[in-house]
């Protein structure tokens, strides 16, 4: 029998991708809700009892409603796509690649968080760095990053593509989260192993989807005596491999002179790179990704199929 899949959300921004991505597979049989009928709470209780995996693409109040309603329920394994689980202990973290055990810890679980676009990035660059000994848990990471404007979900949507809207954003490039208080930032620091809260500054360009998120570093103030090249050794280690999670040749991006957020629209993989020059004694990291792919609805398929033992 085909695993059935329920995407609880399927209508949004996250659950439409995810939909598109399992509309090609004919390995699993997907279960639906009309769209007019989609806060309809029997008809999403029927759907999320009956699905071997569901993927909740919901604000994150209504994924709590979710979880609420499989309460006692064992068989159905969920992936949830907010913000509410992903520092709970009960979770699984899917990030996949983020340790050598974690692709493991994904297919064993029963509930998988799955992770925040800028997290994505900003863990894929700091936790290996952390792991290994060369960055100290308590430096004083910044991450700053620019998204497509799909991140923001239906509204900020509609807000950035209808200026006749009261609310219409007419910028081409703006920054956001001033307070330094994002929801993203507990996580980045939990599965960053940061012992200090990172400064995190996101902002959003007028493009639907890509991002980029940096990290830049001073090497006098990681352990013991590091270079550029070490620092990518280390990335470029650690990732070996990987199909989905790349890490750039030194000599590749020392080439380039700009880099474009929107380069893996569309894709789910994920691009790093080291940037700065040898013997200057800075770096500066950049995870390339799409919001919506390696940032949420790839990373949610890729962490479906883990579940279920058909790939990855
Ligand atoms: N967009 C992105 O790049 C990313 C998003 N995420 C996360 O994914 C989740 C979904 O976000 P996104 O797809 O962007 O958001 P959207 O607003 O685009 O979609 C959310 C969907 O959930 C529906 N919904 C809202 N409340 C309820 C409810 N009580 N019961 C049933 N359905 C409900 C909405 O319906 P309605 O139209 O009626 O409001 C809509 O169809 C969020 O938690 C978000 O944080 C994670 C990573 C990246
Ligand atoms: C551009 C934009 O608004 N982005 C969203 C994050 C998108 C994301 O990762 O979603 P989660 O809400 O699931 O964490 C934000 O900053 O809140």
């Amino acid at each position: 029998m085909k695993p059935k899949i329920f995407i609880d959300g399927e209508h949004g921004t996250t659950g439409l991708q995810i939909r598109t991505r399992l509309a090609a597979r004919d390995d699993l049989a997907v279960l639906s809700i009309p769209e007019a009928e989609r806060r309809n709470v029997d008809l999403r209780a029927e759907r999320l009892h009956e699905a071997d995996v569901a993927i909740l693409c919901l604000p994150d109040e209504a994924s709590k409603e979710a979880v609420r309603i499989l309460e006692g329920n064992n068989s159905t394994r969920v992936i949830d796509t907010s913000t509410a689980y992903r520092t709970h202990p009960d979770w699984a973290y899917g990030f996949a690649e983020m340790d050598a055990a974690q692709r493991q810890r994904i297919a064993d679980a029963r509930l998988v968080a799955n992770p925040g676009c800028y997290p994505t990035g900003a863990i894929s660059l700091v936790r290996p760095l952390v792991a290994a000994g060369i960055l100290p848990a308590d430096y004083p990471v910044s991450v700053n990053a620019v998204s497509g404007y799909t991140g923001g979900g239906k509204q900020m949507i509609a807000q950035m593509e209808d200026p006749s809207r009261e609310d219409h954003i007419a910028s081409p490039h703006f920054l956001y989260g001033l307070p330094l208080t994002h929801k993203h930032v507990a996580e980045m620091k939990q599965h960053g192993l940061l012992e200090r809260r990172p400064i995190f500054a996101p902002s959003v360009g007028r493009f639907a989807q890509g991002m980029i998120v940096q990290v830049p570093l001073h090497l006098a103030d990681l352990n013991g005596s590091v270079s550029m090249g070490d620092i990518h050794a280390r990335l470029a280690s650690h990732y070996a491999g990987q199909d989905i999670v790349e890490v750039v040749p030194l000599a590749t991006s020392a080439k380039l002179a700009r880099l474009d957020p929107t380069e893996l629209a569309d894709s789910d993989r994920m691009k790093l790179y080291v940037f700065g020059t040898e013997g200057e004694g800075q770096v500066n990291l950049v995870a390339l990704l799409d919001n919506l792919g390696k940032g949420a609805s790839g990373a949610a398929v890729q962490n479906m199929d883990l579940m279920l033992g058909l790939k990855h």
